[in-house]
């Protein structure tokens, strides 16, 4: 007899905490598949924590939820710890850590990798074939151009930093730039010639970070090719809370998943309590 096994994962980034509610139905059916997105929302990271909401997503079933926070800033992680609302939310409270789960990570230092990385290398797993090896763009605080080899191991990438950030740091490390809303970038394609401060500023943003993920996509694609033995193109994968600004302007056959890495969090959980 199928079961429903609901799921409340956060994700404490860098900028914003994603609260998602998943949902798997169990057994496991075809391995290409990750939960399915029932609820979510975010918030930057200082606003106040939505329990009052997140609490009403559960209200309407009392079928069991498990709960897990992780992510790669552990001052958040610890605020959304202290503020949990016990009386409301579900125990138990599975907080997760780089040593909690499988997954081969062959870089210099394992441990340093950022616990995001590694959850959108697990989900990856899970969608791509066992021929093939993945590449994953995730574009939150920082963007990052992961590589999952062909074996499923997590095998490194890039690190650059991300809309925001690039925004940010134009503005405080200049004299005379000011600062650029990303929504500026949400509401209109950018001018490639900017004919002014702003316009230039939105133009290097939103095509300087398009053509960085490009190349790296290019330049990881042609290694994995040189190393592969099937000759399989790399599944590649959009992420991250910048990622709609980006998939428009990619190749067709990348896979837009904006909430990734929480179903990669959310598959962890099953993993460490045997459920799959
Ligand atoms: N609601 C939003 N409004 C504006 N920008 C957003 C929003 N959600 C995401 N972003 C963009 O995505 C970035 C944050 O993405 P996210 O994946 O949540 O990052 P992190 O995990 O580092 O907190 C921001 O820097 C911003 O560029
Ligand atoms: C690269 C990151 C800052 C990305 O975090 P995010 O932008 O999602 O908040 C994070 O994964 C991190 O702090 N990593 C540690 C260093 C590493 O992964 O090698
Ligand atoms: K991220």
């Amino acid at each position: 007899m199928s079961q429903l096994l609901r799921q409340l994962v956060i994700d404490v980034g860098n900028s914003r905490i994603k609260f998602v509610l998943l949902k798997t139905v169990l057994p496991l059916g075809a391995s290409h598949q990750l939960p399915l997105v029932e609820h979510a929302l975010s918030i930057l990271v200082e606003d106040p924590l939505p329990w009052d909401q997140i609490a009403d997503w559960l209200k309407p079933t009392d079928t069991r939820c498990l709960s897990s926070v992780a992510g790669s800033n552990p001052h958040g992680i610890k605020r959304v710890l202290n503020d949990w609302p016990e009386s409301i939310l579900p125990d138990p409270l599975e907080v997760l850590n780089t040593d909690d789960f499988p997954l081969e990570i062959t870089v210099d230092e394992p441990r340093k990798v950022g616990i995001d990385r590694l959850f959108n290398a697990v989900a990856a797993n899970r969608l791509k074939s066992t021929s093939q090896a993945a590449i994953i763009v995730d574009t939150g605080t920082a963007t990052t151009v992961d590589v999952v080899s062909t074996e499923g191991c997590f095998a490194g990438g890039a690190i650059l930093p991300g809309f925001e950030l690039s925004a940010k740091s134009l503005h405080d490390y200049t004299a005379l730039l000011p600062l650029i809303p990303v929504e500026d970038l949400r509401q209109i394609e950018p001018v490639v010639l900017g004919k002014n401060t702003t316009d230039a500023i939105r133009s290097g943003l939103f095509w300087g970070q398009l053509g960085a993920v490009r190349e790296l996509i290019t330049q990881h694609t042609k290694q994995i090719l040189v190393e592969s033995t099937s000759g399989e193109a790399p599944l590649v994968l959009l992420t991250g809370g910048g990622s709609a600004l980006l998939a428009p302007h990619l190749d067709e056959s990348v896979h837009f998943e904006p909430l990734l890495s929480l179903q990669g969090l959310a598959l962890v959980a099953q993993q460490i309590r045997g459920i799959q």
